[in-house]
């Protein structure tokens, strides 16, 4: 358990924070008395959580709608959250995925993944950096990455090949903006069941999974889990916390799985090489419902 208040006065923009891990991370943040800077792109989403933190934690939240693909529209969000006063966290939680085979990914379905998940992510790193570095500020960027990192992922590659790319940074970054008090962190979730999750893996709502051979798809990643069951955002948010605090002060460039020790025995991916056509056609169809 965390001491009370230890982020009290902390200003912490997370983007994705609308949703899901975000969302968790943002609840624990506030109820330790950081203020919260939550950003997305649906603008009702991200409305609707401030209201929940405001009712539960009393939290200060400003809400800044942004697609973190477009670097201009970032480098908006930023002066505009350094409007309100500087930023001592960035956590790079915003992401996109889903499970395809590789050898079909268009262009632009790969656009769709490395977009948001490496290159909103770097710019969002590029604008918090340069502010703290101009302004001597001490900062900490938090990146939520995955086990990918270490095991790769059968496919889901952009989305390994991104999450990979942003522990390089958070690794090459400890590095080159430790000397000036600005800590990079990572974390890689494994398996926690959140809706957006659920739509990038099993686009069928357990259709596909359900449909396909035994032991095919999540269902099975998740048995396969040493510890027998999926995260609880609320543990991943914990140390979350904890990494972005002056608890963590001397760790730095470290990447902390959660994930039960899920990776030490498969990606989560393996038994997705047993479909066949006709389950990779009901994944597609199942898209977006
Ligand atoms: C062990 C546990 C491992 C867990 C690892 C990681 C998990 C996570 O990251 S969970 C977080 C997941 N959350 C999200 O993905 C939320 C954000 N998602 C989205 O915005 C959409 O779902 C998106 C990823 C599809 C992106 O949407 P958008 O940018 O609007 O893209 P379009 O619909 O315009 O499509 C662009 C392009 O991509 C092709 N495409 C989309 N979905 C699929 C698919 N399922 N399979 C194959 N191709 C797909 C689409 O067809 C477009 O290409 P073209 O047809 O060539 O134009
Ligand atoms: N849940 C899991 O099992 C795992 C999750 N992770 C990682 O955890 C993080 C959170 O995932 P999770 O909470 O599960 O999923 P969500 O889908 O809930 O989170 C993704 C968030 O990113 C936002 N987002 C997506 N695209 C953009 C964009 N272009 N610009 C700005 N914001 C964007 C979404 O909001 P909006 O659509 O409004 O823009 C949403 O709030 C991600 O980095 C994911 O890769 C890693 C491993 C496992």
């Amino acid at each position: 358990m965390l001491q009370d208040g230890l982020l009290r006065g902390r200003r912490i923009l997370i983007t994705g924070g609308g949703t899901g891990l975000g969302l968790a991370m943002a609840d624990r943040f506030a109820a330790l008395g950081a203020q919260l800077v939550l950003s997305g792109r649906r603008a009702e989403v991200l409305a609707a959580a401030r209201d929940g933190l405001v009712a539960r934690h009393g939290a200060s939240v400003q809400t800044l709608p942004c697609d973190v693909r477009d670097a201009a529209a970032v480098e908006a969000m930023f002066d505009a959250a350094w409007q309100q006063g500087p930023l001592d966290v960035l956590v790079n939680n915003a992401a996109a995925t889903f499970i395809a085979q590789t050898e079909r990914l268009s262009a632009r379905a790969a656009d769709a993944i490395l977009g948001p998940t490496l290159h909103g992510a770097l710019y969002c790193t590029l604008q918090a950096g340069r502010r703290w570095l101009d302004s001597g500020r001490p900062g900490v960027v938090l990146s939520i990455l995955s086990t990918s990192t270490r095991t790769g992922r059968a496919f889901t590659v952009p989305s390994a090949m991104a999450k990979s790319a942003l522990l390089a940074m958070t690794r090459s970054l400890a590095v080159e903006w430790g000397p000036q008090g600005i800590r990079s962190v990572a974390i890689a979730p494994g398996p926690f069941p959140t809706a957006g999750a659920g739509q990038a893996l099993d686009p069928t709502a357990g259709r596909a999974f359900a449909d396909a051979a035994p032991g095919a798809g999540a269902a099975a990643a998740y048995a396969a889990n040493p510890l027998g069951r999926v995260g609880r955002p609320p543990e991943l948010a914990e140390l979350a916390a904890f990494l972005v605090s002056d608890s963590a002060a001397y760790i730095n460039g470290e990447m902390v799985a959660i994930d039960g020790g899920q990776h030490l025995r498969t990606s989560g991916a393996e038994d997705l090489l047993a479909w066949g056509p006709d389950d990779w056609a009901r994944a597609r169809a199942g898209r977006g419902g």
